[in-house]
């Protein structure tokens, strides 16, 4: 699959700066594996601050005829770009499967999922009204228009390297905003393609500059630089915190989406086939490693038993193996790091009491892949219960009411998604209403659509992607008022 996707054409091994292909000034390079079997799959330029500086300029130099551009004429690039991931989403998802390690299927269904960003924001560049204010004064008129923010800087993960790009650049770009894109390390040619994706729906150059290196050199350089007006990332609340305190000098705008430690609520009422299915799917796609992935299962009383005894056994059923074997339902963890991590969790939570019902251990298939676990009986002291595990781990704990249950959901620093499992209409409401979250699922384990807004609170971050709300973040709000009338 290497040689296949290496020969598809859309597979570079450069940055993108001003529209040019380029290494990095040291001429130094970085080695990028597959983690399924650990072979180099390529290289990319090691680019630090000077290259940095570079595209921000090329970006802050196109500002000024991509802002002025109509609305139809960037809608219409869009809508190319759109076609050509449509076009062409079989050689894209073998490029996410080979450097991210997700099954193929899952690899469609994120490149689709991008295409529809790209498509809702090309509609959504042509909704960007203004509003007139009835005056107080006779002799005047207040209007509000809604203004491209300025050159964007974007630092995105591994864990969907091509849609967190997709719902940034496609926002950027519908706004009139011009971008500098940092993909991560481990997965950078998901990252990469679009500056190909940009050049081929003839998007002008230096609007969307890609660049892959160090990244305190390129973050702190997108962070100090005044050129930039906005940095969005997503990724960990460390390094969520650590830009934001380093964009304070320079008053950016900010959007965070940060980590999680989403709650799973079962009441007794729930439909049991439906909420073990959401189960499935809310923890163990992508290996666990989903900013809205359930860190924490709470299940009520009259049903813990029923749904742990069904829920371990369909996990237990799980295909786990290469992302590109058909039928593999899930694939290995991005690294050594991650797997480690899970196995923490899971020996801290036996130590202080937990249960194994499902796996537990790394796969016999070694390199980075971890069985799909469930442990029951956890409990409030576990490390699973304070942090986000981010692998293929399901930890259950008990409850009995409705108002414990809030509290232990809410009981953390994080806010991003929430799940709840209940046929009672009124509770519904209710306990949707007392979740401190930024999305409730209910009686649904996948919630994320290009339709609705994406975005957490607290230590989640803040801002949101997709959706008519989702173009705010890229845009001021400029207030005039016209005298003389
Ligand atoms: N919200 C989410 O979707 C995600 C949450 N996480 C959480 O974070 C944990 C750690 O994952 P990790 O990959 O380390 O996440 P990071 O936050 O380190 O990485 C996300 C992005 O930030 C970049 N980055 C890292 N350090 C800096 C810096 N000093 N300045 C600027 N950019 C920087 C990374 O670049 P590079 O790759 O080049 O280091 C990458 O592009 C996970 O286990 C998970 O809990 C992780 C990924 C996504
Ligand atoms: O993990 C993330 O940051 C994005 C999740 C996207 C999805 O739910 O498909």
């Amino acid at each position: 699959m290497k040689e296949a996707v290496r020969n598809s054409g859309w597979m570079r091994e450069a940055s993108l700066i001003g529209g040019a292909w380029v290494g990095a000034d040291s001429g130094k390079a970085h080695e990028v594996a597959n983690p399924a079997t650990g072979e180099v799959i390529g290289t990319i330029p090691v680019c630090g601050k000077a290259e940095t500086r570079r595209a921000i300029e090329a970006a802050h130099a196109a500002f000024a005829d991509w802002s002025g551009r109509t609305a139809a004429e960037r809608a219409a690039m869009l809508h190319e770009m759109a076609r050509l991931i449509r076009e062409n989403i079989e050689a894209l998802a073998q490029m996410l499967t080979l450097e991210q390690g997700k099954p193929l299927h899952e690899a469609r269904g994120e490149v689709s999922i991008s295409a529809s960003y790209i498509q809702w924001f090309a509609e959504e560049a042509r909704r960007i009204n203004g509003d007139i204010i009835p005056s107080p004064w006779k002799d005047r008129r207040l209007l509000v228009t809604r203004e491209p923010v300025g050159v964007v800087g974007a630092i995105t993960p591994w864990n969907f390297p091509f849609s967190m790009i997709a719902r940034k650049l496609g926002a950027a770009l519908a706004a009139g905003c011009t971008i500098v894109v940092k993909p991560a390390e481990l997965t950078p040619y998901c990252g990469l393609v679009w500056g190909l994706l940009a050049e081929k729906a003839g998007v002008p150059a230096g609007v969307v500059n890609i660049l892959t290196g160090s990244s305190s050199e390129i973050g702190g350089e997108l962070t100090a630089n005044p050129l930039v007006r906005k940095i969005t990332f997503t990724g960990s609340t460390r390094v969520g915190k650590l830009l934001y305190e380093q964009s304070a000098s320079t008053m950016k705008r900010m959007s965070m989406e940060l980590g999680g430690n989403a709650p799973f609520i079962v009441f007794d009422d729930a439909d049991l086939d439906r909420a073990v299915e959401g189960a499935v799917a809310a923890k163990y796609r992508n290996s666990g490693q989903t900013c809205v992935c359930t860190n924490r299962f709470y299940i009520q009383d009259g049903i813990y038993d029923a749904f742990a005894e069904k829920f371990a056994e369909r996990v237990k059923a799980l295909k786990v193996g290469s992302g590109f074997e058909p039928g593999v339902e899930q694939g290995p963890l991005i690294n050594e790091a991650a797997v480690e991590k899970v196995e923490e969790h899971v020996s801290d939570a036996l130590g202080k009491g937990a249960r194994a019902l499902a796996g537990g251990k790394r796969h016999a298939l070694g390199q980075s892949f971890f069985e799909p676990t469930v442990l029951a009986d956890a409990t409030a002291d576990m490390s699973v219960a304070r942090e986000e595990t981010f692998g293929p781990l399901a930890v259950l704990f008990r409850f009995h009411d409705e108002k414990e249950v809030i509290a232990a959901a809410n009981d953390t620093e994080f806010g991003l998604a929430a799940y709840l499992y209940t046929r009672d209409l009124a509770r519904t409401f209710r306990v949707s209403a007392a979740l401190e979250y930024g999305m409730v699922g209910i009686n649904e384990g996948i919630i994320t659509t290009e339709v609705a807004p994406f975005g957490g609170i607290k230590e989640s971050g803040m801002g949101h992607e997709g959706s008519v709300y989702g173009l705010n973040d890229y845009l001021n709000l400029k207030y005039l008022s016209v005298g003389g009338l």
